[in-house]
């Protein structure tokens, strides 16, 4: 019989800010999942897991110190979960000097995948980087081989952008400008125009995004000729909100207008299959039934679609709590050939940490979230879903499983012009 109690730490952006307060939603997941993984009596069994954690605030020296204090403290922690790209550079940089595995379920930053600083690093969050093939793929669908990129001067944009030009040059796509910006967009959305720029790509935060809408609509950068790639994260009327407040001088119709059409692609969060059984005898709508549940009796107004931050994310945390306890369970399994447990880790003993390691690398389960897996930098293997705004609400255009080069159509596509719209100015010869 095997008894005793197993420690991780949890490191979650309450409040602050700056940054992702994804911690509001994402450490009720968590929870659930502790509940859920402890329940299980073919899980680690005869002990039982916990998470001591603390608020980061999203912000790396506040995480450093939630960390050591997680660290300086009884009881011995086997490894952390951390939200927000900046803690888990921090965390992730600092913690192989205790021999710990980090896994993050908030971090989209490309600078993670990066084995050299960040040994022990796995996220459940896939990396920005995720959306681009999928980009390549849709630019190859419609016979776009000239595009533009429009970035704001972010480190998550900049590689963003780094590894989307190596694809493109990969696949033979021509970059004919790319502009970029700190806070005003309007120089950069002009010189768009001068270069002729018809497919343009555009990586910034919502409130930029807003920016950038209005200065489209200024220089009439939409309509039947050109196509936009925005990220597919923002809220879902992004562009008509908030518009007095920060000083947009478009009205919501001239918004609405200019967004006509746009493509988005993100990271698909939520397992799509929503009557598939996952891992914890869950489907994903099952989890969202009992994440809603939660979120009321911590206060949330989720009748009154009062989402907390983190909402989305939340499958990547429960999902995360899950990929812990099953790579405990098969590290325990393996300790106890020669007679040891986890119970023998310590912050010095990199044996059992490769052994940790080990198990997680080569984790591989369906979660709330959908397939668990991780590359060999440790990010998160994760399908992307394609839509459009149509009729000013998005439509669902298909999905892309970049692994498999399998992009699902769902043929519903409309473009403002009736045609898809040419990457370049079409010269059309006199007969
Ligand atoms: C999709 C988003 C909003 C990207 O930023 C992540 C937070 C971060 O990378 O710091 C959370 N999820």
């Amino acid at each position: 019989r095997r008894d005793g109690d197993l420690h991780i730490g949890g490191i979650f952006p309450m409040e602050g800010e700056g940054g992702w307060q994804g911690g509001q939603a994402c450490k009720p997941a968590a929870e659930l999942a502790l509940a859920d993984v402890n329940a299980r009596s073919d899980l680690l069994s005869g002990f039982k897991l916990y998470i001591h954690s603390n608020d980061s605030k999203c912000e790396p020296g506040l995480g450093a110190s939630v960390m050591y204090n997680l660290l300086y403290n009884p009881p011995q922690k086997l490894l952390l979960l951390a939200g927000c790209s900046t803690v888990c550079t921090t965390v992730a940089e600092a913690a192989k000097m205790w021999n710990l595995m980090v896994l993050c379920y908030g971090a989209s930053s490309p600078a993670l995948s990066d084995r050299a600083r960040f040994p022990t690093l796995f996220r459940t969050h896939p990396s920005a980087t995720v959306h681009n093939p999928t980009r390549i793929k849709l630019m190859q669908k419609f016979g776009w081989s000239r595009i533009a990129i429009l970035q704001q001067a972010e480190e998550v944009f900049i590689s963003t952008v780094e590894d989307l030009e190596a694809h493109c040059k990969k696949a033979g796509i021509e970059i004919v400008t790319r502009q970029s910006f700190l806070s005003d967009p309007a120089d950069a959305v002009r010189n768009l125009r001068r270069q002729d720029a018809r497919v343009i790509v555009g990586l910034f935060y919502v409130v930029a995004a807003r920016r950038v809408l209005c200065e489209v609509y200024k220089h009439r950068l939409y309509g039947k000729s050109y196509v936009w790639f925005f990220i597919g994260w923002y809220e879902d009327n992004w562009f008509e909100t908030n518009l007095e407040k920060e000083g947009i001088d478009c009205t919501p119709e001239q918004m609405r207008e200019a967004a006509e059409g746009h493509l988005t692609t993100e990271a698909l969060m939520w397992n799509q299959n929503s009557n598939q059984t996952t891992i914890s005898g869950m489907t994903s709508e099952d989890f969202r039934s009992r994440l809603n549940e939660a979120l009321r009796e911590a206060g949330y107004d989720i009748d009154g679609e009062r989402y907390p931050e983190g909402y989305q994310e939340a499958p990547l945390a429960y999902d995360a709590v899950w990929a812990v306890a099953l790579a405990f369970n098969k590290t325990m399994e393996k300790l106890e050939k020669s007679g040891l447990s986890l119970k023998n880790f310590t912050y010095t003993n990199k044996k059992i940490a490769d052994d940790i390691y080990e198990a997680i690398n080569s984790t591989s389960f369906l979660g709330v979230s959908g397939l668990v897996a991780f590359s060999s930098q440790g990010d998160r293997i994760a399908l992307t879903q394609i839509e459009q705004l149509t009729d000013n609400h998005y439509v669902k255009l298909g999905y892309y499983d970049t692994q498999a080069d399998n992009l699902t159509w769902l043929e519903r596509e409309r473009w403002v012009g009736g045609k898809v719209p040419p990457d370049r100015t079409v010269v059309v010869n006199e007969l």
